[in-house]
């Protein structure tokens, strides 16, 4: 998992030079391009009353965008200055241009490090500010999870997502008849806002709107958006918007499929996703007999008359609002011309699974099937639109604008929800059973000559995928390979172990743990192979990114060096995590990391055990917090988290 995650990291401190079509194949993560944050920077400083997350959310994704544009470049009069590619010749910090492979050299370089310096420290303050609000968030969520709403029901969320622009501010606002801030600019929303929303069933919704996606999101953009992303991934259902007026819809569903995928959205959560075709109200200008059709087709057959006119009553506003529309649209196609120019060769669309790739021409028939025989307000208890059924053969078409298909929305996301949680409830029990207390083990190679950036390396993408920072103090730090290191200073450890099982008594156990230490023979020839792999990797790693940022964002407490081993293995193994004082407060959880190791040998068995009880500490520790906080079930059940850290090991 440290592999891939290193590999995650690597392509986020050095994204590709070149924009590759296929880049996100790699990295199973969207390569940054320049449209995007083109289009990104120029937006910020155009937002209106931002919150404080999404001011730290804005602000860092701003952030890793400047970092990856910091280039001395020529400016007026030959000075050298900073500035962005593209503005002049480009002599990068990385050597792009230079020729070079990495290395600075001459003058500027100085201030060039500094500047980048200043920006990581302000992404570390930053990160740890989104941090404190996504841990907020979750405590919020899991307090809505265990106390639902006045009538005892559990709270569900529904997050609504959408390619940006797509009207899912508009649609949630129009939905909870609240006013949420709705603006024709791209990501109008950075941070989620919730609105309650009484579904037909009379069950209380909270409705989510999110930041819209584009197509290649940049890989800074996933981190900084974390904390709003994560809100999906926790969400009940989804509910995705797409703007039925747009060419390029297929583009901008299979962008947000794609991105949900990415962000570890569960693919059960994305086929039940419920798809509504919204901006209906322009596409019907130019169909309206078919629709018209539909519509009387599902309400004529109900008998409901009265609903019919309530619905339609607010049909007839099309005057001020279609040049309003027009306005929009010219906005729409000059950001996407520009993005389909650099980003879409193709492979968008190629990478579209057959039941994707429906047409907007077929609205009109998907639209009678589910409206008329499986969607419809009358036959909304039957297995029509169930979670069974690919996406997007279930849709609503709705204008946010009107309140076309408004109600119709309301009620399937009342049944969905309703079926969602007769699944739960029969593969779990009322209550989460899938909650596990986790604990985190950190290996580390005792022998590398560069740990603390390993170590660093490591803590910065476990942070970067979301893991708290609670989690990753109380993470168990194993400093294996130690037989390697043992080599050199064989007394102390001696000395350590000894101390270890002699003081308990348990000679046979010792013997047991090190009669395997027999094996040095070819065992040290293949150490010696790996490190040079691991050396040859690292020394490439040195030149192209760590220019003494991922040091120096380092914390004095991380800053333990090897040669500190001893002494403070010594105070672990010794006075605080030997297995007899393995109930004392010694590495508990409030314990700053790296203070509590284990030294281990894979390959000779030192250890094991000492780890395999610590581990066992740590978890009864972690589940006493747990249950005082949350009480002694699960109520922080969340369907996907699981299926994150999955990604994250594939990637
Ligand atoms: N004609 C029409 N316009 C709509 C409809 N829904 C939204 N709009 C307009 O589309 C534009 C974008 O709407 P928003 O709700 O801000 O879109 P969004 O998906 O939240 O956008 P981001 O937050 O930037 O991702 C606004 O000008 C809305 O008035 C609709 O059903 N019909
Ligand atoms: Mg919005």
């Amino acid at each position: 998992m440290l592999r891939a995650a290193v590999s995650r990291l690597r392509a986020h401190l050095h994204p590709h030079p070149h924009p590759h079509p296929h880049a996100h194949h790699h990295h199973g993560l969207p390569s940054v391009t320049p449209a995007p944050l083109r289009s990104l920077s120029t937006r910020w400083g155009k937002r209106s009353s931002p919150t404080a997350t999404s001011e730290s959310e804005s602000e860092l994704a701003a952030l890793m965008y400047m970092k990856t544009r910091l280039v001395r470049v020529r400016g007026p009069g030959g000075r050298l200055t900073f500035g962005s590619s593209g503005e002049a010749e480009v002599v990068s910090a990385r050597g792009r241009g230079s020729g070079g492979r990495g290395f600075i050299s001459g003058a500027g370089e100085t201030e060039l490090q500094l500047q980048r310096r200043r920006i990581q420290e302000r992404r570390v303050r930053l990160l740890a500010q989104i941090e404190d609000v996504r841990r907020t968030r979750a405590i919020q969520r899991s307090n809505r999870k265990r106390h639902g709403n006045s009538f005892g029901q559990e709270l569900v969320t529904v997050a609504v997502v959408g390619y940006t622009n797509a009207g899912k501010s508009t649609l949630v606002s129009a939905l909870s008849e609240t006013d949420l801030y709705s603006d024709d600019r791209l990501f109008a929303t950075v941070d989620p806002r919730l609105r309650s929303v009484i579904l037909p069933s009379g069950r209380k919704a909270l409705l989510s709107d999110t930041v819209g996606f584009i197509s290649d999101l940049p890989v800074q953009l996933v981190e900084a958006f974390h904390a709003t992303l994560e809100e999906v991934v926790e969400a009940d259902m989804l509910v995705h918007v797409l703007d039925s007026s747009a060419p390029n819809i297929e583009e901008h569903r299979s962008t947000v499929l794609q991105v949900l995928q990415q962000i570890g959205v569960s693919q059960d959560k994305i086929n039940s996703m419920i798809e509504v075709w919204n901006k209906i109200d322009i596409v019907d200008n130019n169909d309206n007999d078919v629709t018209d059709d539909i519509e009387d087709e599902i309400f004529l057959t109900e008998g409901e008359e009265d609903k019919e006119e309530e619905l339609f009553s607010e049909n007839d506003v099309p005057a001020e609002e279609s040049s309003f529309e027009s306005l929009d649209d010219g906005t729409d196609s000059e950001y996407l011309s520009e993005e389909n120019l650099e980003d879409n060769n193709g492979e968008i669309s190629s990478s579209l699974e057959p039941s994707e790739m429906r047409a907007m021409n077929s609205v009109s028939s998907s639209s009678k099937d589910c409206f008329g025989e499986l969607c419809g307000p009358e036959t909304i208890s039957t297995d029509g639109c169930s979670s069974t059924q690919p996406m997007s053969t279930c849709h609503v078409k709705t204008s946010a604008v009107t309140g076309t298909g408004l109600q119709e929305l309301l009620e399937l996301i009342d049944k969905k929800l309703t079926e969602r949680q007769t699944i739960v409830e029969r593969s779990y029990g009322p209550f989460d059973r899938k909650w596990r207390p986790s604990s985190s083990v950190h290996v580390l190679d005792s022998s590398a000559p560069n740990i603390e950036e390993h170590r660093s390396t490591v803590l910065q993408v476990l942070q970067q995928i979301g893991v708290s920072q609670d989690k990753i103090n109380s993470m168990i730090e194993v400093w294996n390979k130690i037989d390697i290191v043992d080599n050199n200073d064989n007394d102390v450890t001696d000395d350590i172990e000894d101390e270890i099982f002699l003081t308990e008594g348990e000679e046979d156990k010792e013997e047991e743990l090190f009669s395997e230490n027999d094996v040095p023979a070819e065992e040290s020839s293949f150490e010696s192979l790996d490190d040079g792999t691991d050396s040859e990797y690292l020394s490439e790693e040195n030149l192209e990114d760590n220019n003494g940022e991922i040091s120096s964002s380092l914390e004095p407490s991380e800053m333990r060096a090897m040669n500190s081993v001893s002494s403070s293995s010594k105070d672990c193994f010794g006075e605080l995590c030997g297995p007899e004082t393995i109930s004392t407060d010694g590495c508990s959880s409030t314990q700053p990391m790296s203070t509590c190791h284990v030294k281990t040998s894979a390959v000779t068995g030192t250890g094991l055990q000492e780890l395999l009880e610590l581990i066992d500490k740590k978890l009864t520790e972690r589940q006493t917090i747990v249950e005082r906080s949350y009480g002694p079930f699960d109520r922080k059940w969340r369907p996907s988290s699981s299926v994150v850290g999955e990604k994250a090991a594939e990637q």
